[in-house]
């Protein structure tokens, strides 16, 4: 759908240059997603991996950041062997809600209602992220966070629309349960994308 070299804005590698590859296609249906435009797959012209890979190249950070829409919809085996054949670290960012294909550097696992996720995804998963749109979802997160591999990094996040209701109840959470850290879209804070 759209590529783009910017900082990462949320979780784990907040504030790192990262280049970004974001595909079409999502039927997860979460009413709040930051990007709707994505979800019609057949409205996004079929891209060669190999010119993917250029455009990548041209800039100079070496992380690459696979999202969308919802990245699992597509096999990513060939997009991560030849982004690892140039040098690329392999990030994504998921929903769990299909099966993993690709060879992954980092996983980013951000479980939605609207859709279950995959069994192998709880194994794999180097970080959960939970998006907070109103206070029951903080013992939602829960049930995930205890789901996970016991080195994997929690982040709560706040719905964007939300987050002057959420955060200050969000600060408060990760206060008194220090195995959570906050994560907040700073991209949207800096106006890039
Ligand atoms: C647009 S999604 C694409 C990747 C994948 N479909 C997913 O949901 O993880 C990228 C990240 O943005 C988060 N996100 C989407 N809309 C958001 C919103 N309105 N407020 C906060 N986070 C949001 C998602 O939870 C996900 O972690
Ligand atoms: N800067 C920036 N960081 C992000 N982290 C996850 C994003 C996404 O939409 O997957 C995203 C995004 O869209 N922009
Ligand atoms: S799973 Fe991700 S892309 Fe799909 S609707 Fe939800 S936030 Fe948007
Ligand atoms: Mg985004």
């Amino acid at each position: 759908m759209e590529a783009f070299y910017t900082i990462q804005g949320e979780g784990y590698y907040q504030g790192k240059a990262a280049y970004f590859i974001r595909l079409g296609g999502c039927d997860v249906g979460c009413h709040w997603c930051d990007v709707k435009e994505s979800w019609n797959m057949e409205a996004h012209p079929k891209v060669n991996i190999q010119d993917i890979v250029a455009q990548a190249k041209t800039y100079p950070g070496r992380m690459a950041v696979i999202t969308g829409g919802e990245p699992l919809m597509h096999n990513l085996d060939a997009l991560c062997n030849l982004l690892h054949e140039h040098g690329f670290q392999t990030n994504i960012e998921t929903s769990g809600a299909y099966p993993l294909s690709g060879s992954w550097d980092w996983i980013c696992f951000s479980p939605k209602k609207f859709k279950a996720p995959h069994s192998g995804i709880y194994a794999q998963a180097h970080e959960l992220k939970v998006i907070i749109y109103n206070k029951s979802d903080f013992a939602w997160a829960e049930t995930f966070a205890a789901s996970m591999n016991p080195d994997c990094k929690l982040f709560l996040q706040p719905e964007w629309s939300r987050s002057s209701e959420m955060l200050p109840i969000i600060i408060e959470y990760v206060k008194a349960n220090p195995r959570w850290e906050v994560s907040l879209q700073i991209h949207k804070y800096m106006n890039i994308p």
